[in-house]
This record gives structure tokens, sequence and C-alpha cells, in this order.
């Protein structure tokens, strides 16, 4: 068996960043960045009043001083008068500073008197002013290839950006195998369960900015498969679920090289998860996860989510991870790298008593996979583990 990193490695191995395409602004926040945005002005674009009060030319204190406003300058209303010595302009925030002036005096340290001011308080060390460019300037960069958050998007807007190259969202053709499958809302017979898998990875494989084809549950039957299979052309990248082992009834562990699958690697040290699998369909990168609902969404998270960043031509890199504190003594780990379903309170994180790779109502209780390397050792509390994150 090959160890998770490798099994990673291996899939990234098998895919090609999608090429770009230009959305409007409007439908790029989420979407990753693919060539470098640059700013085609300096913002902002001229000095600017950060309060509403008084501009004036004079750099000294005019405590106690009345000066006479001759103009008014407002945001999107320049005035267009140059201010003297002994002269105020009234000011808003944001409006373009008149020529002459060099700070602002705050509306609230002053007294209007018609056509004139009288200074009340005056620190000349703060000016008020916003000097020209102080955001960003004309030809900086947002650099690609990043995805792009509400943040990135406020800037490209303030960049005058009105389109944007991202690349070609990935499609994922998600498809679940299993006689015993009926789909939620459907009426199960006594020994059918319910199809959840596909919702799960859907979810899953959106979350991480797909697109996602959940295609219909496939019998346990060779011409469904293939059917199936065709049902996946055009994706991007093909996710099976169940079916993976070595039971009489897993299709998907067998060889399907007359189906035009093409195995890269079968089984990965790791738990759950330990009949993954990846490779080719077609001509299509394919990753197949084990059909226990805990190990396809471990293994949705632990591979399928990085390749869908990847396909979408962000850097290869694992599920993030954080340091977290373990709440509990654990005892050495096995030979298979652990992703154990946890909790997280004051105290730090304790993994869930039942690790059963089938029990979906503690994965989604759980905030937190806690990772264990093979062979980890004991571990006491209070120690710092690492941990890939399960909520936002
Ligand atoms: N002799 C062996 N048996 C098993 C091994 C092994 O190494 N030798 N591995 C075990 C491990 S580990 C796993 S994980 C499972 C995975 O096997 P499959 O991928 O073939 O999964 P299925 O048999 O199809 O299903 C397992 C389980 O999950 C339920 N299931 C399947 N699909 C869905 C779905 N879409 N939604 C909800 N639940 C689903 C299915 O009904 C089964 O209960 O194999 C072990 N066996
Ligand atoms: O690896 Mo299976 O995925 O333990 O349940």
């Amino acid at each position: 068996m090959i160890s998770v990193s490798e099994a990673l490695t291996g899939i990234f191995d098998l895919l090609t960043p999608l090429p770009a395409e230009t959305v409007p602004l409007r439908a790029a926040a989420g979407r990753v960045l693919a060539e470098d945005a640059v700013a085609a002005r300096d913002q902002p674009p001229f000095d600017a009043a950060v309060m509403d009060g008084y501009a004036v030319a004079d750099a000294g204190s005019l405590v106690g001083q009345t000066l006479r406003v001759v103009g008014e300058a407002a945001a999107g209303h320049a005035l267009e008068r140059r201010i003297g010595p002994g002269e105020a302009a009234r000011i808003f925030t944001g409006a373009p500073m008149p020529s002459g002036t060099c700070r602002v005096i705050m509306q609230e340290d002053t007294r209007a008197g018609g056509a004139t001011v009288t200074i009340g308080e005056d620190d000349p060390e703060n000016r008020f002013v916003r000097p020209l460019g102080s955001d960003f300037q004309a030809g900086d960069h947002l650099k690609a290839a990043r995805r792009l958050t509400p943040m990135d998007v406020v800037l490209l807007a303030a960049m005058n950006t009105a389109e944007v190259r991202v690349t070609r969202r990935p499609e994922v053709a998600i498809l679940s195998t299993g006689d015993e499958l009926v789909l939620p809302g459907e009426t199960p017979r006594a020994d059918q369960i319910i199809a959840s898998n596909g919702f799960g990875l859907a979810a899953l494989a959106e979350q991480a900015g797909a697109r996602a084809r959940l295609l219909p549950v496939v019998r346990d039957r060779m011409e469904a498969l293939e059917a199936a299979f065709d049902l996946c052309a055009g994706a991007d990248l093909i996710v099976t679920s169940g079916g993976a082992s070595v039971g009489d009834h897993d299709l998907l562990g067998r060889d399907l090289s007359e189906l035009g699958l093409t195995r890269n690697f079968y089984k990965v040290a790791m738990r759950p998860g330990k009949p993954l699998m990846a490779g080719t369909l077609r001509g299509t990168p394919m990753i197949g996860l084990p059909g226990n609902p805990v190990s396809s969404m471990v293994c949705g998270i632990i591979f399928m989510q990085p390749a869908i960043h990847a396909l979408a031509g962000l850097p290869p890199r694992p599920a993030p991870r954080h340091r977290l504190r373990l709440a509990v003594d654990l005892p050495e780990n096995g030979g298979r790298e652990h992703y154990m379903r946890a909790r997280l309170g004051p105290e730090g994180v304790t993994p869930f008593t039942s690790q059963d790779s089938s029990l979906q109502k503690i994965l989604s209780e759980a905030d937190a996979l806690i990772v264990r390397p093979p062979r980890d050792p004991a571990r006491k509390a209070g120690e710092m583990i690492e941990a890939v994150p399960l909520r936002p």
C-alpha cells in the first residue's frame, strides 16, 4: 500500500490545470485568478480629505483664528479655486484637496459663522489627508493564481477591472454504485439504504469551486457501470463512490480496462479510505472512493478537494491543517494514517469514541479530523497535534 502523500502526488500527476476564460467582475468571487490583474489607475487618484471640516493652506496652528470660507469641495465635486493663507474651503470626506491646501481641520474643532469659520482646537500634526496613490498605484498587481475572495473583488473593482481572467470552473462527475441504494425522498425496502455519499461529495466539490454533475445511482452490473461511464463524458474529473473493495459485487475493484479504466494506484495506507484508487477513465482523471460514507467524505476532503483546486490552477497542496491541543491521551497509532473525527472544546480536541467509517451523525458533529501518522507514538493530553478543520 502507498502512503497518503504518495497517493495525493499520484492524483496531482494525473491533472492538467484548466484553461482561462473571461468573466464579468460580478461572477469572479470564488474563481481562481488565471492572469495577474493590473491596476489601471492610482487610488485615491488625488489627495483626498479624510474628515468633514475645513481645508486650509496654513501648516502651523490656527487655534483661535477666524478664516474666510471661500468655496466648497465635496466627493465628486472638486473646488477649482486656489486657497491662500487666512482662507479655508468647506470640505467633505472623500473630496479632492483644493490646490494650495495642505490639511483639514475637523468640523467638530471649529465654529461656523456664515462666510467665516473660527478654529477652536487645532493639532497641525493631524493632516487628515489621504495621499494620492496611498492605497495602490497604477501598475500594481493582484497576482495569479489565487482564489478570489470578496476582499479581492473589492480591490479589483477599485482597480477599475470590469472583467477578470479566471480558470474554467472544473466539472466533476460523481457516481455512486450499489444495489442497496435509493435516493433521499424515495421509500426504501427493508434491505435498502439511502444513497447519501453523492450528495455529500457534490457539496464538497462545490465548496472547492467545482460544478458537480451528480449522476444516477449505478446498479452493481457491468452494463450499468458502462452506461454510467458514458454519462461522465466531458467532465474534468470523475469521482466514484462504493464498490471499491474485494467483494463479489464490488465492480470498481475489478480489472475494468475493457471499459477504458487505467488504474494508477489502488489501496492507500489510511483509515478510513483504504480501498482508494485513482487513474484515468477514457483519458479523464478518475478517483475511486470507498463506499462507507465517512471514508467517502474523508477521501473527498483529503484527495478530491485538493484535486479540484489543482485543476483550477492553484498550486497542488494537501488539505490545510491546523495545530490543535489534544484534550485527552491517545494510544500509539497503527500502520495506517488515521483521520479521526474529533470535537473541539475549551480544553482542546477530543476524538469521538467510535471511529467506525459508517457513522454519518458523528461526522456531522465533528469539528476536525485529527491526523495521526502511521505508527505515531502515544500522545498525552496537552500535546499539539495536526488536524484538518471541518468548519470554516
Ligand atoms: N474482505 C475485505 N472487506 C472489506 C475491506 C477489505 O479490505 N477486505 N475493506 C473494507 C473497507 S476499509 C471499506 S471502506 C469498505 C469499502 O468498500 P466498498 O468501496 O466496496 O464499499 P461498498 O461495499 O460499496 O459499501 C460499503 C458500505 O457503504 C455503504 N454505501 C455505499 N455507497 C453508499 C452511498 N452512496 N451512500 C451511502 N452509503 C453507501 C454500503 O451500503 C455499505 O454499507 O469495504 C470493507 N470491506
Ligand atoms: O477504510 Mo474503510 O474506509 O476503513 O472504512
